[in-house]
């Protein structure tokens, strides 16, 4: 197994046994580009285990390393991504920013804090991809401040073809440490999902815009 595959089964495996992954086929959860979905993974509380974040940390600096080596500065997106851009600038030494949603509508009116150059080179840190659209848009903020966006790096991806697409058309690179796929391979070797859960994960993934609808 080559080391991105290893990484991306012990994340999904870590995730798994903190309790991050929910599945609730019979009361989807509604993400924030509206999907409905029967499984919600929540990253966040990687945060609550230092050990395992600590570990996802050290992922992220493997490949920042590997794919983006020039990176000059850690981008979090908010609010999720902002505490694994901390653990990781702190790793790497880097300074770090963070990017909000929308400006402050108060004090002095940034989307993004910290300090942040023109022609600086910046990795967005983001904990999840579903749709792309959350960290597409704090990466084009950082790119609207002149700096350079080597690439997006998030803990997870739901692997939609969609995502791809707009990351592509944006020429914004974007890497993950785990995905869907390795996730559902995990934990039907572990024996966490049943056949039939297996096969709702399945075919919703396959249409999930209109799955539940
Ligand atoms: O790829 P997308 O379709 O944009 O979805 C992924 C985004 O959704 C979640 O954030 P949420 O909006 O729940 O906010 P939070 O980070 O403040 O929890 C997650 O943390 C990502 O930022
Ligand atoms: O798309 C989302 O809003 C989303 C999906 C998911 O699985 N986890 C999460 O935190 N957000």
């Amino acid at each position: 197994m080559s080391q991105i595959a290893s990484i991306a089964k012990e994340v999904a495996s870590h995730l798994l046994t903190i309790g991050a992954v929910h599945l609730r086929p019979e009361e989807p959860f509604t993400w924030t580009s509206g999907i409905k979905s029967p499984i919600y993974c929540d990253n966040r509380i990687t945060m609550s285990h230092p050990e395992i974040r600590s570990k996802i940390a050290d992922a992220f600096v493997q490949t920042i390393r590997e794919r983006f080596p020039d990176a000059e500065v850690i981008a979090g997106t908010a609010t999720a991504g902002i505490p694994h851009a901390a653990w990781i600038a702190d790793k790497m030494g880097l300074p770090m920013i963070y990017v909000r949603d929308k400006a402050k509508g108060h004090g002095r009116q940034n989307q993004i804090e910290g300090s942040l150059t023109k022609g600086q080179k910046v990795v967005v840190i983001e904990d999840l991809i579903s749709t792309g659209g959350s960290s597409l848009k704090a990466a084009q903020a950082v790119q609207a401040e002149g700096a350079d966006v080597l690439g997006v790096v998030a803990i997870f991806s739901y692997q939609f073809p969609d995502a791809e697409a707009l990351f592509n058309e944006a020429g914004v690179p974007f890497t993950t440490l785990s995905n869907y796929t390795e996730l559902l391979a995990v934990a039907k070797e572990q024996g966490i999902i049943t056949p039939e859960q297996e096969n709702v994960l399945v075919e919703w993934r396959k249409s999930p815009r209109t799955f539940f609808a």
